[in-house]
């Protein structure tokens, strides 16, 4: 369904090409189905463009090695058309039968399973890995969206930079990657062999799955591919000896939250929140989700947190204030800082420079340098 959307969307500019690289992985056959690629709807989030074409094949869980042949040979495949300049397809795994299982006919009244004392483990049995090369993974989350996670993270990342740190940063929030924008980096990331080769602005690698798809393409993924779109970007990139990777988070407490912390190695979270109570509300329950997980919490950062009106002069708050200072007293995790609502921090994101990158000096880029400056102190950057 979604990839017939996606090729009438883009009917005008691309279509033939667009065409023929689906009647070239409609010619890639799975041996172990007989089965190919187009039929078996494999093929997710195909983007064509000058010549670039990238797209993702969703492959079962347990078959992830065993299809590499068939990636490398559907990007042959597509490599081998007229007009072609570069092709990037990766692998993302979803549960074996596609669907999740169907629940047996409830019979007699619901049983107590105990549930409201159910407390997930700490962490999966098997040891979360290191990530080669990467000395400390930051989390960077939020309770709900539109808060300021991925300017806090973009600016974090540009400021532990200015400090001389190595520092990536890899956007996971795959319902809205916003750090090609906010870091002013586009075009596709090429593929070396199995690996993807980041992109590099403001002394940042950086990665997104935003890269991977049009800017106003929505992602509509599900739980499993979303945990496998994740793994491929912290595994397959190829980010090089680095002495921070932070990793800005879909809002929430999802399926990719959980596997980050599962299956990684991170050294701990920085949760962002506006000053609201609803807000507040939504922060509590990621710090309870990370304490579950077993993953340290660096603090909490109250973004928005005032206004200075360039009309009177006077400082307002338009969301309130103080309440993550107290609310992380309450919980006994370290209050990380305030950042003003500014115009400029605004602007600067939208300009592709963030406002650390753009008015280092700036009274508004001060807050960030001082997050970062915890963040080394806490030793979880160098
Ligand atoms: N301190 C700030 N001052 C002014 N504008 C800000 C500030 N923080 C964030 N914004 C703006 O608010 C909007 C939302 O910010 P951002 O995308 O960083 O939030 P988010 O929490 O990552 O959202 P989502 O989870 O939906 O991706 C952006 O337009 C951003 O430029």
């Amino acid at each position: 369904m979604r990839s017939r959307a996606i090729s009438t969307c883009r009917e005008t500019a691309d279509v033939a090409t667009e065409d023929a690289v689906r009647a070239a992985l409609a010619r890639i056959v799975d041996p172990s189905s007989g089965t190919d690629l187009i039929s078996a709807d494999r093929v997710r989030s195909l983007s064509v463009k000058d010549g670039r074409v990238s797209f993702v094949i969703e492959v079962d869980a347990t078959r992830g090695g065993a299809m590499e042949p068939i990636r490398q040979a559907a990007e042959a495949a597509v490599k081998a058309l007229d007009g072609i300049e570069s092709v990037t397809a990766v692998m993302t795994a979803h549960s074996a039968a596609g669907q999740a299982p169907k629940a047996p006919a409830a019979k007699g009244p619901i049983p107590d399973l105990g549930l409201k004392d159910f407390t997930p483990k700490p962490k999966e049995p098997d040891k979360p890995a290191k990530l080669p090369g990467v000395s400390h993974v930051v989390a960077i989350s939020s309770g709900k969206g539109g808060v300021g996670k991925s300017t806090v993270s973009s600016n974090l990342a540009v400021a532990l930079a200015g400090r001389g740190l190595r520092v990536g940063l890899l956007d996971a929030d795959v319902y809205g990657p916003s750090q090609p924008r906010m870091l002013g980096i586009s075009g596709r990331p090429s593929a070396a062999g199995n690996t993807i080769l980041p992109l590099r602005n403001h002394g940042v690698t950086v990665m997104s799955l935003g890269l991977m798809v049009e800017e106003d393409e929505a992602l509509v993924w599900r739980g499993p591919m979303l945990m496998g779109a994740l793994q491929q970007m912290l595994a397959q990139v190829q980010w090089g000896t680095l002495d921070v990777l932070l990793v800005d988070l879909p809002p929430g407490t999802g399926d990719v939250q959980m596997t980050l912390c599962q299956k990684t190695d991170v050294a701990g979270a920085v949760v962002v929140s506006t000053p609201q109570d609803i807000a507040l509300i939504d922060a509590r329950k990621g710090i309870d989700m990370f304490r579950r997980m077993g993953t340290p919490i660096l603090g909490l950062v109250e973004n928005m947190s005032s206004f200075v009106c360039d009309g009177c002069g006077k400082e307002h708050h338009p969301f309130g204030h103080g309440g993550a200072r107290a609310d992380a007293e309450r919980l006994g995790v370290p209050f990380l800082g305030e950042i003003p609502l500014h115009l400029g921090i605004r602007m600067a994101s939208d300009g592709g420079a963030p406002i650390v990158a753009q008015k280092p000096d700036s009274e508004e880029a001060a807050p960030f340098w001082a997050l970062a400056d915890r963040l080394i102190e806490a030793g979880v950057a160098r």
